[in-house]
């Protein structure tokens, strides 16, 4: 601590102020570039001139009051031990100091090099030490890692400083394993053109990548610093919902980044409240923005694209095509192993298997708006079974008849009690369901084990009673509490459109956008969505770079143009090696994986990319296959992708999208380009809310990994890896799971097609990635309970049940659909990072005092204690028995950390991953310091909290945690906290 001190102002002082000055800039200088010892622990008293002293004295007479005044001295103690090298040189001259000697700090576990030369643990995670310093050696960039912020499944998230900008960043650093490597690079691409054409301009609540790299062979990737994510402020908050106020505010801003997603036809697939952060920005508060998009997809690149294109060739007979089967059933097996959407978050159709779109976004984002007024998840399902149990009882109704019929796990949930014929019917009148929910013993019967039942938090309430009935904050004032009423309706008919059974009935982040939960209208009536605005496509044509200067990008099935950008970290790629090849005016091989192999044999080659005088081809043991280009001569192609992204018109006579080169099948098991699995037009965008084309026997099985860059896709190469070994194996089935999206059939503008061969498998990458331990299916939680799953459904209480159809996208239509992945001629990386560069600098501590999580206080006499029958759910606290609730949060917050595993700061994540230490990033102390945060809403926005005495501008600086204390009955004990709070496991995707 240091001590302050008043006194007379002294030329001793002067000087030690000055010396602490310098010291502090040293220190700061040195933070960046080492620590250097420097003369300071004893300094000689040097006595001020008199025109100093005059100084002050004139100062003085003009009233200026400095004669006396306050500075910081610091303890002897702090003196001497802060220069404690200089001290020791000082009293000892031999004394020699080397920074390499001193112990490493860790941030890492297992901290043992172990794989990569000693770089990599076990998990093929990079050992991250403070300071260690990422370069990007291309760029001569550094980034000096100073803490962890997290690790999911694809790494480690570390907050880094960047010496070029004088700011943070997060850096994730992915594992070292081509699946992850090449998975990430889907991230990369999705956000840059996320960020790059979509929302230049950064007002989409998207978080901005800045940079990538590889280092060590890691991926690298460079993101703005962020702050807590929403599940950390909600435990922060110790389970009690946010604010209506803060909960309208980042519904609106989740909404703005879920439109933007739309327009680009991009699927998040895992949207939760872990993968929506805080903003560190203190110019912006209460701002929130969506992160990881490892698991994003195109929305036409669903699994079911292919399937769709599956059927289609069956029925031009193409069905019997081996690798086709093959690639299905694999495709098939991963989504079984690894489900979409975190399973608190997982929509309907996800978990019955049907067509996705990005509504089931949609569905995570009511989830979530939910979750944020609750501080429970709404759906906190323990198993899929519980899951859907909990959705069926708490929404009413159940999945429209069409999607059970066409959904493939249809008969895991329902039977079926009419006549298929019947649905059109059924679905008109309402009544006569064909399907009917099975009670848990029914499930249990057919899949011969009980379900896992988890807790029941809202006894058995539907949607309307669980915000009706939720406690408000005591002290409310009435008027308050009556505007908070309205808001609540408001509330209440906003989730029915969100959580809606119906993919195609629920509303689209436009109409969402509409409500007057959002807008702030007054409430009045149930909200009724204009008809969406068909999706009309737009034609760009974008000259494609000849430079595209990206292998690897071809690697992840997007195809990014890098424009005059000598992408070198490529050549750095631990994973794809690149061999220059004789000028051929050609463009490469479209991002097909060399899925045209024309009998390459061994070849590694994992994409290529042409220019005017040069040909360049990756190799890669991820996809040992052959290569493929398509010359393209000096015409400027569609401004998409090379991969599949032009929605060119199926070729019939090219099979599955196979070039009709020669030999494209025989040599390539599995090793079709994603081309070949590129939706005809007429399929080319699952139409919202059409019912599937394929039926419970559909291969198309399960809560499927739309993506095949998803994690499935990952998962799968890695573990083909694991099962047959690494590159070099002749042409594994790995390319078409690699290759994903690349290939695109010729059409008209197509050139002639050009095959090439690789030479043989990759050199660049056999060693010892292929960690078989390292890729495991996280197991589910949750425990069994005699719940029983009510037989007979009642009908849906929508309020909003009206028909929104939306327009199908016209099968042509899709030749245009403006693409994502279209190439920005002026892409270059130091736009990217120019643009938002500057607020990542703010840091947590300004933010954390500009936050409120609101005070405690004891709930108000509505809601669970003195409502009606106190529907909630009773549950201890594991703490002394008190009617104080607060003094029982308090109590709660104050135990040891290993009785409350929910809300140990190095709690596990939900979904499995490992605890991680987070250190001072933004987060207030804990204790009753927790509830002191404050935030600050942009002004502007209406809201029911109090204002912040620091800024009275801001109109919307409101308490976080408005509900106080609940009641006993409504407080989880420790062992019944929600789910959130356990290990993340029982959040498990898997299930
Ligand atoms: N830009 C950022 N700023 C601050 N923290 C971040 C940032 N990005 C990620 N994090 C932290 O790192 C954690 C892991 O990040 P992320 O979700 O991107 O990794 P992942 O491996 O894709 O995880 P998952 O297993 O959920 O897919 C996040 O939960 C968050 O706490």
């Amino acid at each position: 601590m240091d001590e302050v001190r008043v006194g007379v102002s002294s030329c001793s002082s002067e000087a030690e102020q000055t010396q602490s000055r310098d010291t502090v800039e040293e220190t700061a200088a040195s933070s960046s570039s080492g620590w250097r010892p420097r003369e300071l622990a004893f300094v000689a008293f040097v006595p001020r001139d008199k025109e100093e002293q005059q100084e002050d004295e004139r100062v003085n007479a003009a009233g200026k009051f400095l004669k006396y005044r306050a500075f910081v001295r610091r303890p002897l103690v702090g003196r001497l031990t802060k220069e404690i090298v200089e001290t020791y040189r000082i009293c000892n001259p031999q004394f020699k100091y080397s920074e390499d000697l001193n112990p490493k700090r860790f941030l890492t576990s297992p901290s043992t090099g172990v794989l990569n030369d000693g770089y990599d643990n076990a998990n093929s995670d990079l050992i991250l030490t403070v300071n260690l310093v990422l370069i990007h050696v291309e760029k001569s960039r550094r980034y000096i890692v100073k803490d962890l912020l997290g690790h999911g499944t694809f790494g480690q998230v570390a907050k880094c400083w960047d010496s070029d900008t004088n700011s943070f960043v997060a850096v994730k650093i992915i594992k070292n394993q081509p699946a992850y490597y090449q998975q990430a690079l889907v991230e990369v691409t999705i956000l840059t053109t996320l960020n790059k054409k979509y929302d230049p301009e950064d007002k989409n609540h998207i978080v901005r990548i800045y940079d990538y790299f590889v280092y060590q062979r890691h991926l690298c990737i460079c993101f703005e610093l962020l702050d807590t994510n929403l599940y950390e402020l909600i435990k922060m908050n110790h389970f009690r919902g946010l604010s209506i106020g803060i909960v309208q505010l980042f519904s609106k801003q989740i909404l703005c980044g879920l439109a933007l997603l739309k327009d680009a036809g991009i699927i998040h697939c895992d949207l939760k409240p872990e993968n929506i952060l805080l903003c560190t920005s203190s110019v912006k508060q209460a701002e929130i923005k969506i992160i990881d998009f490892g698991s994003a997809c195109m929305e036409n690149r669903t699994v079911y694209s292919y399937i769709q294109v599956y059927i289609h060739c069956r029925k031009k007979a193409f069905m019997i095509n081996p690798v086709v089967i093959l690639i299905i059933w694999y495709l098939n097996y991963m989504s079984y192993l690894f489900p979409l959407q975190s399973r608190y978050y997982r929509s309907p159709e996800v978990l019955l298997g049907y067509q996705y779109t990005t509504a089931i976004d949609m569905w995570s984002f009511g989830c979530i708006v939910a979750e944020l007024f609750l501080g429970l998840p709404l759906f906190p399902g323990a198993s899929e079974f519980d899951l859907l149990r909990r959705m069926i009882e708490i929404i009413g109704g159940q999945p429209p008849d069409y999607v059970l019929r066409d959904a493939k796990n249809t008969s895991k949930f329902f039977k079926c009690i009419g006549s298929l014929q019947n649905i059109e019917i059924s679905e008109g009148s309402k009544n006569g369901r064909v399907y009917q929910a099975l009670t848990e013993e029914e499930y249990e019967a057919r899949d011969l084990k009980k379900p896992s039942i988890g807790k029941e938090y809202f006894n058995n309430m539907n949607l309307e009673a669980i915000v009706t009935n939720y406690p408000y904050r005591k002290n409310l004032p009435k008027e308050d509490i009556a505007k908070e009423k309205q808001t609540r309706l408001a509330l209440i008919d906003f989730l029915r459109g969100l959580v809606e059974f119906d993919p195609a009935k629920r509303w689209s982040p436009f109409q969402a956008s509409k409500h007057p939960f959002i807008t702030g209208e007054p409430f009045t009536h149930p909200y009724r969505p204009s008809p969406e605005t068909p999706y009309i496509p737009v034609v760009q044509n974008i000259k494609v770079d000849n430079h595209p200067g990206g292998g690897h990008w071809f690697a992840a099935g997007l195809s990014p143009n890098v424009s005059g950008k000598n992408r070198a970290s490529l050549y750095s790629s631990p994973h794809f090696q690149m061999a220059q090849h004789p000028p051929a005016n050609s463009y490469g091989s479209v991002g097909s994986h060399g899925s045209y192999n024309d009998g390459a044999g061994l070849g590694s080659s994992y994409g290529s990319y042409g220019e005017s005088s040069n040909m360049f081809a990756y190799y890669s043991p991820i996809a040992p296959s052959g290569m493929n280009m398509h010359n393209q001569g000096s015409m400027s192609m569609l401004g998409n992708s090379p991969d599949a992204r032009r929605r060119i018109k199926y070729q019939p006579g090219n099979g599955l999208g196979v070039s009709p080169s020669g030999g494209n099948f025989a040599p390539l098991p599995l090793g079709a380009s994603p081309s070949q699995f590129t939706p005809p037009s007429s399929y080319s965008q699952i139409p919202v809310g059409s019912p599937g084309h394929f039926g419970p026997t559909s291969p198309a099985r399960g809560a499927s990994h739309g993506s095949p860059l998803g994690k499935t896709a990952a998962a799968s190469q890695f573990n083909r890896r694991k099962n047959w070994g690494h590159s070099g194996s002749p042409q594994t089935q790995e390319t078409a799971f690699s290759s994903h999206w690349h290939g695109q059939y010729p059409d008209s503008t197509s050139q002639a097609e050009g095959t090439s061969q690789a030479p043989g498998s990759s050199p660049s990458y056999i060693q010892s990635n292929i960690n078989p331990g390292n890729w495991k299916q996280r197991g589910s939680g949750g425990v069994s309970a005699n719940q029983k799953i009510p037989s007979m459904v009642m009908p849906g209480s929508n309020m909003n049940s009206q028909s929104t159809e939306l327009t199908h996208d016209n099968v042509e239509t899709g030749f245009s659909l403006p693409d994502p992945g279209d190439w920005d001629p002026n892409y270059s990386d130091e736009l990217l990072l120019q643009e938002g560069g500057s607020d990542e600098s703010s840091l947590s501590t300004e933010f954390g005092r500009s936050m409120n999580l609101g005070s405690i206080e004891p709930w108000s006499g509505f809601g669970r204690l003195n409502g009606p029958g106190q529907t909630f759910s009773t549950v201890e606290m594991g703490s002394p028995p008190t009617h104080d609730f607060q003094a029982a949060y308090i109590h709660s917050m104050s135990k040891p950390f290993h009785l409350m595993p929910h809300i140990s700061q190095n709690s596990p994540s939900r979904f499995g991953h490992q605890s991680v230490q987070r250190f001072t990033h933004g987060r207030p102390p804990q204790g009753s310091d927790w509830n002191q945060i404050k935030i600050q809403a942009p002004s502007g926005f209406s809201n029911v909290g109090p204002r912040s005495p620091r800024n009275a501008s801001f109109t919307g600086n409101m308490s976080w945690g408005r509900r106080m204390n609940p009641p006993t009955s409504s407080i989880p004990p420790i062992s019944n906290i929600p789910p959130t709070s356990r290990s993340r496991k029982d959040y498990a995707r898997i299930d």
